[in-house]
């Protein structure tokens, strides 16, 4: 199996490359593609990428080569981290507008060269973002099922961390998903919470002491909040803001412990790649595996309603796609937020979709 990997010199695009060869995911038979642009400085640094890569694991590397247009990306497995991306900056403001509408033409160049000149069969996996109007864009190309974005698996993984560091176990202890869309608007699953080792009881003793006796009613204005109390605090003392980040409770902290990264300049790519390689190699492996996935809906019921559009979901995720969603009915504080932010992702890929598709 190939794997193509868009924007491959970016941040995020080096470490995936990186990671796929380093934990030797792809054997030396199948081919890596270092995806970049024709124009001088990605053109230049994506063969110099390719050069590196063979120069430090020559011995387990796949077969590395470089493509520069989007008619050339040939692979069973297409990560997408092309595109802008927020300024990694304390101080940064970002007009969302312009970064979306920047990252569609490229979300919407690659899915169209694809649907042209692919197999048919490619698994895309949306990194990029906004990464709801990646999946929504190129699910409209390429067909729903061979489309997901990995914002909430990331977002899965750092909720089921944080839930650990709060009880004191490690990270494989803890199951539960995030759902929702990438970034302030996820909805952590506390419903899906598991422990591996409590019973009922001990599950929900524990889960009612994490959550403070808070609903998810007032996360949105928690996490508002928050964000402005970091963004006072990290122009002056980063360490501070990152303290104040543990004083949290863990739902809160999933949020704003990877914005603030972002913002300290350090950005997040190293634990972005390896979330993304986490769904690579499901694709891969041949199984299928529940993970976290924004992916378009079609008629799914989720918590009683039927859904149309890109959500994030616990989904089964194989070689050809995702197939199903995974998630039982959920209390009515999930439920109401699942909603809102439904509405609220439908009004980010309106713009970008063909009427009948909205
Ligand atoms: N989903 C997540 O959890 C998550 C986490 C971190 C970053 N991201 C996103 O991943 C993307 C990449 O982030 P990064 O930090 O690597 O950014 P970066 O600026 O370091 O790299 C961007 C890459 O995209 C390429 N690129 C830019 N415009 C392009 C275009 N028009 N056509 C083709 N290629 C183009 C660049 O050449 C570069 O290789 C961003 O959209 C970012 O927001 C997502």
């Amino acid at each position: 199996m190939d794997v193509a990997v868009l924007g491959a010199t970016g941040d995020v695009g080096r470490q995936v490359c990186t990671q796929l060869v380093e934990r030797r995911v792809l054997p030396t038979s199948s081919r890596l593609q270092l995806v970049g642009r024709a124009d001088g400085h990605s053109g230049r640094a994506t063969h110099g990428l390719r050069a590196d890569l063979v120069d430090a694991y020559d011995e387990h590397a796949p077969l590395i080569d470089v493509a520069l247009t989007p008619e050339e990306v040939v692979a069973d497995v297409v990560v997408v981290c092309a595109g802008s991306t927020a300024p990694a900056r304390p101080d940064a403001s970002t007009d969302r507008g312009a970064l979306a509408a920047g990252n569609a033409a490229v979300f919407a160049a690659y899915a169209d060269a694809l649907a042209a000149h692919g197999s048919g069969s490619e698994v895309v996996v949306v990194v990029s973002n906004p990464v709801e109007l990646g999946v929504a864009v190129m699910a409209e190309r390429l067909g729903r099922h061979r489309v997901v974005g990995m914002g909430a698996w990331l977002d899965t993984l750092r909720f089921r961390r944080e839930v650990a560091v709060s009880l004191g176990v490690r990270r494989h202890r803890v199951t539960g998903f995030v759902a929702g869309q990438h970034g302030d608007d996820l909805v952590p699953l506390w419903s899906t919470v598991r422990v591996s080792g409590l019973d009922l009881a001990e599950r929900r003793r524990a889960v009612d002491g994490l959550r403070r006796g808070r609903t998810l009613a007032t996360f949105g204005a928690e996490v508002t909040a928050a964000q402005a109390e970091l963004s006072s605090l990290v122009l002056d003392d980063v360490e501070a803001a990152f303290a104040r980040i543990d004083s949290y409770p863990p739902d809160l902290r999933v949020v704003t412990r990877p914005s603030l990264t972002h913002r300290s300049g350090a950005k997040t790519a190293a634990g972005t790649a390896s979330a993304t390689i986490d769904l690579v190699e499901t694709v891969l492996d041949g199984r299928d595996i529940v993970v976290a996935g924004q992916v378009t809906l079609d008629g799914e019921t989720i918590a009683g309603r039927e859904r149309h559009g890109v959500l994030g979901v616990p989904v089964v995720l194989g070689p050809e796609g995702w197939s199903r969603v995974l998630l039982d009915d959920l209390p009515p504080d999930e439920a109401t937020r699942l909603d809102e932010v439904a509405d609220r992702i439908a009004a980010v890929t309106a713009p970008w979709l063909a009427a009948g598709a909205r």
